[in-house]
This record gives C-alpha cells, structure tokens and sequence, in this order.
C-alpha cells in the first residue's frame, strides 16, 4: 500500500500497538445512524429495547429518578408485550426493515464513495451500536469523521441524542478526531425529490382527493425547550415559515419539508395535512395529531388518501404498521375508501446520491 497522503496535520493513528498494523489513517469515517431497532420482536429483546430508548433523557426529558420508575415500572412491563406483537406484524425474512435497509445502504454509499472512505452503520439504540462503528474507525486510525443521522428534521431526542452519544465515546480517544455531524438535510433537493418521485408512482396509479404528510410527534415541552430565541416558539402559526429564529424547531422544519414536497408535487392548498404520529403518555405533544386528522378527514367526506411519512429514511413499525395499517384502518371504519402509504426511500437511488452530497459536501 502506498504510503497515505496527509489529509491534515493531525492525520495519525489514534493508539500504537496492534491497531497501527491495520491502520489506515487517510481514509474518512462515514457513520451513518439511525435509531435503532430490538434485535428480535421476541418481548425480552424489544423490552430491551425500549429501556434504552426510553431511558435516554432526550427521548423522555424528565429527572433520571422519575423516568427510571416511569420507564422500567410502567413502560418496559405492560408496553413491551403489545410493541413485541406490533414488531412481528413489521418483522420479515431479512428481519427489522429499518436495519435491513441500512445494511444496504451502507454497503451501496461504500461502493459509491469508494476506498477514501469507510462507511459504518450504527444504531442510536441496541446494535450495530455506536460504541463498535466508532471503535473500528479508531481500530484503523481513522483521524476524520462525518456523522450522519438519518433524520431529515433536527431534533433533540434524535439528532442530538446521536450527537451527544459519538461525543460521549470520542471523549474517550488520545486523538480527538477531525469531526462533522449532518444537522438536518430536509432542504436537500434530492432528498425531497425521493418523495416526490415515490409519491407520483402513486398518483399515476390513482386519483387521491387528499394527501397526509405525518411526522412523529414531540412533546411540546421539547420544541418549548428548543426555542433558543425563548420567545419566539408559540406551537401555532409561528411554524408556518422556517427562518433564521425558529431554525430549530422541529415542527417548524417539518411544515416546511411539507411545502417543499407540495410545491414539487403540484398539490394545491387546502388538499394537504401535516399533522403528527405516535403521541406516548399523557403530556400534550405537538398537533394537529394524526389520528385526529384521519378522522376529520373522513367526517368532511374525503373518499382517497395518499399519505406520506417524510420524518423517516426508512420503512418502520412508524410507517408501516402506523401509517400504513393502522391509520388506514381507521380512515376505513370512518367511511373512506382508499388509504395508500407511501413508502419511504428505503434503497433507493436518490436517497444514495443524497448521502454522497452530504459526505462531500463542507
Ligand atoms: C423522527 C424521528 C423520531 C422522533 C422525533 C421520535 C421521537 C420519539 N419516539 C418516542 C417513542 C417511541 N418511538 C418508537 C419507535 C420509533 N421512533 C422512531 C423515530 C422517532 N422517534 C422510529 C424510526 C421508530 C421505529 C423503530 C423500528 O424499530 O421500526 C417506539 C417503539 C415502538 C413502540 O413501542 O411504539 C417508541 C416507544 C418518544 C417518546 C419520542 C419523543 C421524545
Ligand atoms: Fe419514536
Ligand atoms: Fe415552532
């Protein structure tokens, strides 16, 4: 192997010994994350699983005592055995669809990067974890970094939770690596013409009298509490523009992921809903919720839904049983017709190429 040109003055090997027979130091670390899945739909693993999640104080953002009891008392027992049911309802041959398909994304962005970089994927929650993508960049001393969650919207419980785990671990390295985390890529144009591609597959099949844009829920707490400017966040007409001081607010990017996904596709106002999925406890998360939305819809006589699920990169229990099934389902009980999920970009080529732009991007 030729001798690696130098990318930066810190471009070495983080540890002696061992590792520095396969380093590799040159080449640059792609971790790409989502949130993770259990390892099995068998109720021990997803009880697994939701411990970790949920015991994440940026998913349930409440003291640690309190969520311990609230989590391991409440949550863990009685939710586990009816999410374990849900999750074989989702569970195929190649397993949890959100893992499938990072396993082959992974694989297809390292063919197309090629051997510059090396691509890892992880999971912010159970396995492939984080602590082992990050331990074989540093097994190959890698010394340059880019972390991508694949969430297209920031928020705290997801994207930051991803950036407060990879820093946990890399406060543990001698060599601190050249490091950059992809923050949002709603605006990206390729990402958003995914969508739209998928979505006109549909409309070409179908006419749709309605079409559903629902994103996963946030207690309103949290987009209170993201509100750098502590005065401009009222959860109402303030996320009707994304601007320079509501640029983090997660409903606020998903009305506007919303917008560009209509103009593209040529919906009129007034023939789409963004509302917002999977409300879990009592507090208020922010609306309008789907589930309302759904049966709105249905009372004014909408006959056709095309819905889309534009928070997640990939097929999930979300998507596919939410959505896909269960929404669906009460539309119909409702008096509607015709209920179609969109699937999301899964493997598709716009969604590679949106992932090459942003490791290439600076
Ligand atoms: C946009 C992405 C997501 C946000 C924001 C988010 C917030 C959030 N989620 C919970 C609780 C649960 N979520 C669950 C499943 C789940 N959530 C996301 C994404 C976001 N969550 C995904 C992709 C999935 C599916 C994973 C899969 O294996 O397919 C679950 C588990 C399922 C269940 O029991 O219903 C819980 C619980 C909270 C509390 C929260 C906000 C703070
Ligand atoms: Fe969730
Ligand atoms: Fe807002």
């Amino acid at each position: 192997m030729e001798t690696p040109a130098l990318s930066s003055p810190t471009t070495y090997p983080s540890t002696g010994g061992p590792a520095a027979a396969s380093a590799q130091p040159g080449r640059t670390g792609v971790l790409i994350v989502n949130l993770g899945t259990p390892d099995s739909p068998s109720v021990p693993d997803v009880r697994k699983y939701l411990r970790e999640f949920l015991m994440d104080g940026r998913v349930i953002d409440i003291p640690a005592v309190p969520r311990f009891l609230l989590v391991n008392g409440v949550i863990a027992p009685f939710r586990a055995p009816k999410s374990a049911k849900t999750y074989r309802q989702l569970w195929t041959e190649t397993g949890s669809p959100l893992k499938y398909y990072g396993q082959v994304i992974e694989r297809e962005l390292q063919r197309e990067l090629g051997d510059a970089y090396v691509v890892k994927l992880a999971m912010r929650y159970q396995n492939p974890s984080i602590d082992a993508g990050l331990a074989e960049f540093q097994r190959l001393g890698l010394t340059e970094i880019v972390v991508i969650p694949f969430f297209p919207q920031y928020a705290s419980a997801t994207t930051g939770s991803v950036y407060e785990k990879v820093m946990d671990v890399l406060k543990t390295w001698q060599v601190m690596p050249q490091l950059r985390f992809v923050n949002r890529f709603l605006e990206h144009p390729k990402f958003i013409e995914g969508f739209v591609q998928l979505g006109r597959k549909h409309m070409a099949e179908h006419d749709y009298d309605h079409f559903v844009f629902s994103y996963h829920g946030l207690p309103e707490r949290q987009i209170r509490k993201g509100d750098v400017t502590k005065d401009v966040c009222r959860l109402g007409d303030c996320c009707s523009s994304l601007h320079a001081l509501n640029q983090h607010c997660y409903r606020a990017q998903c009305f506007e992921t919303t917008r560009r996904l209509v103009r593209e596709l040529g919906i009129p106002d007034g023939k789409h809903t963004t509302c917002f999925q999977s409300r879990l406890g009592k507090d208020p998360w922010i609306q309008p919720y789907t589930e309302d939305v759904v049966k709105e819809l249905a009372a004014k006589g909408v006959k056709r839904v095309l819905a889309f699920s534009p928070a997640f990169v990939a097929d999930c229990l979300e998507t596919t049983i939410e959505v896909g099934e269960e929404y669906k389902e009460l539309f119909e009980q409702n008096g509607g017709q015709h209920w179609q999920l969109v699937e999301s970009l899964n493997d598709s080529s716009l969604w590679v190429e949106t992932l090459v732009d942003l490791v290439k991007t600076r």
